[in-house]
């Protein structure tokens, strides 16, 4: 049972369930504000279980797509950003909110924002479900964060260690002889 290798947990299901429906309604205040319909893209992989516990509560109109990009070997953010899979549809004039699962160093987001820049977007907005900003690297925030992380390697909700633990429906630390 992978939940055997979790000293402890973080964040329960259900407090990430409460705060996606918080996220959600004051992202929708914002967006109905400025009247756009956003493409909310998701990072793959690890943004995808927030991903569809967020868009099920937005009620603006908005489209969605995915991108993959890596900048992770095991624990290690290895620096630079490759995209391994780029977006169906044209961002170009659009207004993007991407969808993350963690800001660490802030490395992708980084990237990723000045890449939607350069193909031309009109605004990009970022929501994370955690953010670890004693880890950052580079000067950047999210617009919307569901919860603030420790320095510790976390797993599960979307979050890997070696492609293992993201179906975990909690947030949890791994027990450090996993990893070491
Ligand atoms: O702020 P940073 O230090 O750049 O780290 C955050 C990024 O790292 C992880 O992605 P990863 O490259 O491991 O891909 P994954 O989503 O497939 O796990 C995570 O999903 C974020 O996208
Ligand atoms: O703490 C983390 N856990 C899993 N993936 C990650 N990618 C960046 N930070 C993390
Ligand atoms: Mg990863």
């Amino acid at each position: 049972m992978i939940a055997q290798d979790i000293e402890k947990i973080l964040l329960s299901e259900e407090e990430i369930e409460n705060r996606c429906v918080e996220l959600a309604h004051q992202i929708e205040e914002d967006y109905k504000e400025s009247g756009e319909t956003p493409i909310v893209v998701g990072l793959l992989k690890g943004s995808v279980p927030f991903m569809a516990e967020l868009i099920k509560r937005f009620e603006f109109p908005c489209e969605i797509d995915f991108m993959s990009v890596s900048s992770y070997d095991g624990t290690e953010s290895i620096g630079d950003v490759r995209i391994l899979k780029d977006m169906d549809l044209s961002c170009k004039n659009r207004s993007i909110l991407v969808v993350e699962d963690i800001i660490d160093t802030g490395r992708t987001l980084v990237e990723v924002k000045k890449m939607f820049k350069n193909k031309g977007c009109l605004d990009v907005r970022c929501v994370t479900l955690l953010d670890k900003p004693s880890r950052r690297v580079c000067e950047i925030e999210a617009d919307y964060v569901g919860f603030e992380v420790p320095n510790e390697f976390v797993v599960g909700y979307g979050l890997d260690y070696n492609q293992k633990y993201r179906n975990l429906p909690f947030v949890g630390v791994l027990k450090p002889e996993i990893y070491q």
